[in-house]
């Protein structure tokens, strides 16, 4: 379609993508390039392909991976819970079947599905990037369309690799400044979604933007896109720069030669055109940010670490003090505590929000000589078998491991309670992971939501912590 009027980066993306325009209520028809799949949301997909007597209409366009339910040690041995087997046998199956690419648990290239992907080079600026999983978002890190999708969607595009969809608004979200030392990409996006609530982003799309988005790496942009779900918004997108043309260069499925350059010159126009109008505008102020921790049940239920667990009954907003003091019963904490005064028995490292190879640098270099507080467990776990091998190129296995950490194969490990890697009921951690809704990371466990570099420091304070709280040993600069 030739387009007239100025277009958001998410229009143009979408316009590109239109086979049939749907009319007055009736749905647009998306064309999918991109579809990742994993044991979890695509076994009634595939049965319903089966039942149909259909085939994958585009196997060259679908890539799975086996994450939620494996285990991050004793890979080599028969899954031993049942229900987990049994989700990854089907998928295996389900794979062999079908004619799709499948990285299975302690393949070279098996991971989280949304570390694999842009590992791989398969996401790719202007795409469209589905997947039943609802942090799909991350992929717009680089400029795609990507969102999660249900299980007869799943279907749907399995069958046709098209999606009857509705249109998305669009919300810019411009973060400009500088971020302070130990200030992360993580802190940006906790302080998004406290700033909108967990369901500001309903309908959205959200278009980050401004300086200190622009400053940020691939892996901390697909941090911030990982998370938008959490804020209600079906997807994050970043305009792709020469930060994400570095990033792809010579990826395995990144085009080469002529194609490169040919691709180059189509992702430098994917950016929003000037005067072009977004449906919703947020403004954050990125110098004046610190380090986040939530202290409730849902994302949204974040503070900075200096300060105090709410009070509830100075909330104003009934529903929202209703729901801080269930949550503070759950989480089994006394307003007007200082937050780093929460002591955690676990700390986890990993996820598809903060399990690539700068979350485990940055971690290390907190940890490097120094010790994991008695007491508390940690677990380092990479987001995908090739950032476990970069890491233990670099040596940070060792540094983990010195430190009294648990080094792991690659999963989404504690992130959800779908694997052995979970809290007992009471167990209280600090997670690098998106959700600490009440037992995510197993039936009665407590959840903070940190980045790396609070993880790290907390594992070694043993109570909620960023890196200045740590004493400044001889030779640590
Ligand atoms: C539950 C799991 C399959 C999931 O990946 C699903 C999702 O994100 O939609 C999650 O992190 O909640
Ligand atoms: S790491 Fe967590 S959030 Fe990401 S896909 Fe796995 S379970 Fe979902």
């Amino acid at each position: 379609m030739t387009a007239t009027r100025p277009r958001t980066l998410a229009e143009k993306v979408w316009d590109a993508h239109t086979v049939r325009r749907g009319e007055g209520a009736e749905p647009d028809l998306l064309y999918i390039d991109l579809h990742l799949v994993h044991e979890v949301t695509s076994p009634q997909a595939f049965d319903g392909l089966r039942l149909a007597g259909r085939k994958v209409r585009r196997p060259d366009l679908t890539i799975a991976t086996e994450d939620h339910n494996v285990p991050t040690e004793g890979i080599e041995l028969p899954i031993a819970d049942p229900v987990s087997r049994t989700q990854v046998e089907t998928l295996r199956r389900n794979c062999k079947e079908f004619g799709v690419r499948l990285h299975p648990m302690g393949d070279a290239e098996q991971g989280i599905v949304h570390v694999i992907g842009p590992q791989l080079g398969l996401t790719q600026p202007g795409m469209t990037v589905v997947c039943g999983d609802s942090h799909t978002s991350t992929h717009g890190a680089f400029g795609a369309m990507a969102f999660g999708i249900g299980t007869s969607e799943v279907e749907h595009v399995l069958a046709t690799q098209t999606l009857p969809l509705r249109p998305f608004k669009t919300m810019a979200i411009t973060v400009d400044g500088e971020l302070r030392p130990g200030v992360t990409a993580k802190d940006i996006i906790l302080a998004v979604i406290a700033k909108i609530g967990t369901g500001g982003g309903q309908g959205y799309v959200l278009e980050y933007r401004g300086s200190a988005i622009e400053a940020l790496s691939m892996e901390a942009r697909m941090t911030i896109c990982n998370m938008s779900i959490e804020a209600g918004a079906r997807a994050g997108m970043v305009a792709p720069d020469e930060t994400t043309f570095a990033y792809l260069k010579g990826r395995p499925h990144a085009p080469k030669g002529a194609d490169w350059d040919a691709a180059l010159a189509e992702w430098r126009e994917l950016r929003t055109d000037p005067g072009a109008e977004f449906d919703a505008e947020v403004h954050l102020d990125a110098s004046e940010l610190t380090p986040f921790v939530t202290w409730g049940t849902n994302p949204g239920q974040g503070l900075p670490l200096a300060e105090t667990v709410p009070d509830p009954a100075r909330i104003a907003d009934e529903n929202q003090r209703v729901a801080a003091e269930k949550a503070l019963s759950y989480m089994d904490l006394r307003p007007g505590m200082p937050l780093r005064e929460i002591a955690v028995d676990t700390v986890f490292l990993g996820s598809c929000t903060n399990g690539r190879i700068e979350d485990l640098r940055a971690a290390a270099d907190v940890l490097r000589g120094r010790k994991v507080a008695s007491g508390v467990r940690m677990l380092v776990v990479p987001g995908s078998m090739r950032v476990r091998q970069a890491a233990e190129a670099e040596g940070l296995d060792k540094v983990f491991l010195a430190a009294g950490a648990e080094w792991r194969q690659a999963g989404c490990s504690m992130c959800l309670g779908m694997n052995p890697d979970q809290l007992s009921p009471g167990e209280r951690s600090a997670s690098t992971s998106n959700r600490n809704f009440e037992g995510r990371q197993g039936k009665g466990g407590r959840t903070h939501l940190v980045s790396p570099l609070v993880a790290a420091a907390t594992a070694v304070r043993g109570t909620l912590s960023s890196p200045e709280d740590l004493p400044v040993e001889a030779g640590r600069s």
